[in-house]
């Protein structure tokens, strides 16, 4: 299970600190500035339980940004896409300006791992691997176990003075986070392309990438705070090849544009976005035929099923299947929903005024 007291040292090293730190050393030449505000937090989506895995409970209210320095413009007007994961720097490269629907600001819902911006000085080893975790996390992360570390401690410093890390998350990063996150992996055949949407600051989708070397991953996040965190993490961590980045809600990955294709994939993914309903709403669209929806849910997840299953069919989905992962690994266990796209199922469109004979509408004068 996740004890092993005597292979701590192997990842968290004698001063405390994971190795590869260096990875996530601030560096001014990439620095992006961090200035947007992200907005209200989704009423329609309520909080959960903190003792709820799967999806924890929000440990501080939505980071507010203040007295920071103005915002990137090139961020704000110019929603970033990189159509093809970049070669070896930026992830993003910009897009489809000239889209209306990516200039909708986007309403936040908080992450599980939100916290204000912190003025407290990050703690680097907080994100050490507790020794009880660290045979998990070997089985999770095998050889990539470094990068996991080196992405810990990126949340657990710049994450939490960005504001997307509350500072009480940053002891419980490897059980409730990374962990919790990387388990869903055994549900991801092998070369799979991977949309994660909502990634907030990266969970579970910059996990699944450094745990699985062999997958594809998007990570869809509309936030511009949030994505600017992202597509740093992904150079800093060394992942340009196989991470990419789209700014935008899951709607408009899925709709495509005049300069775009949409996007789609084998398995979208998704973490504390939304209830099923509308999560199968915007996800399902994001998957070939056949491809498989993700969420990872907590103690609510059979009667989510139970409440949308009926609307998830309309929307041309399977019937929702709960699957259990990380048995005998993780306790306790991660629960995911997973729900098959079976169908094409257009929007609806709304329906056309009738108009009479000469043109005018009805009731018209
Ligand atoms: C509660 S956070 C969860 C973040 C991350 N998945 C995690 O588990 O930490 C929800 C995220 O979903 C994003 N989001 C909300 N509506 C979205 C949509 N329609 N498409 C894509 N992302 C969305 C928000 O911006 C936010 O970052």
């Amino acid at each position: 299970m996740i004890s092993d007291e005597t292979t701590a040292g192997a990842v968290a090293g004698p001063g405390g600190t994971p190795p590869g730190p260096s990875a996530v050393r601030p560096d001014p030449t990439v620095d992006p500035v961090f200035s947007d505000d992200d907005g209200p937090a989704d009423p329609a989506y309520p909080e959960r339980a903190a003792t709820d895995p799967g999806e924890p409970a929000f440990s501080a209210e939505p980071a507010v940004v203040t007295g920071v320095e103005p915002a990137d413009p090139a961020m704000d007007v110019m929603p970033a896409f990189s159509g093809e994961p970049a070669a070896d720097v930026a992830p993003v490269a910009a897009a489809a300006a000239a889209d209306p629907v990516f200039a909708e600001p986007a309403e936040d819902t908080p992450s599980p791992v939100d916290g204000a911006e912190s003025t407290a000085a990050p703690d680097p080893a907080s994100a050490t691997l507790p020794p009880e975790l660290a045979e998990a996390a070997r089985a999770l992360f095998g050889d990539r176990l470094d990068l996991a570390a080196a992405y810990a401690e990126l949340l657990a410093t710049d994450g939490v003075v960005r504001g997307l890390i509350g500072p009480r998350e940053t002891p419980r990063l490897w059980d409730r986070h990374l962990l919790n996150c990387a388990v869903v992996a055994e549900r991801i055949p092998e070369g799979a392309s991977v949309i994660d949407v909502g990634s907030g600051a990266g969970l579970p989708g910059l996990v699944l990438a450094i745990a699985r070397p062999d997958l594809t991953v998007t990570l869809v996040e509309p936030l511009a705070r949030r994505t600017s965190f992202l597509i740093e993490a992904v150079q800093r961590l060394g992942l340009t090849r196989d991470v990419r980045v789209f700014r935008g809600r899951a709607e408009e990955a899925a709709a495509g544009s005049r300069d775009r294709e949409p996007l789609s994939a084998d398995i979208v993914t998704a973490r504390a976005v939304a209830p099923l309903d509308r999560l199968a709403g915007w996800c399902l669209p994001l998957l070939v035929s056949g491809g498989r929806l993700v969420a990872l849910k907590g103690a609510s997840a059979a009667e989510e099923i139970a409440e949308h299953t009926e609307a998830v069919v309309r929307l041309g989905g399977g019937t929702p299947e709960l699957h259990r992962c990380g048995d005998g690994v993780i306790e306790p266990p991660a629960t995911v929903i997973e729900v098959v796209r079976e169908r094409v199922v257009n929007p609806r469109r709304a329906k056309k005024p009738k108009r009479s004979r000469g043109g005018r509408r009805r009731g018209d004068r």
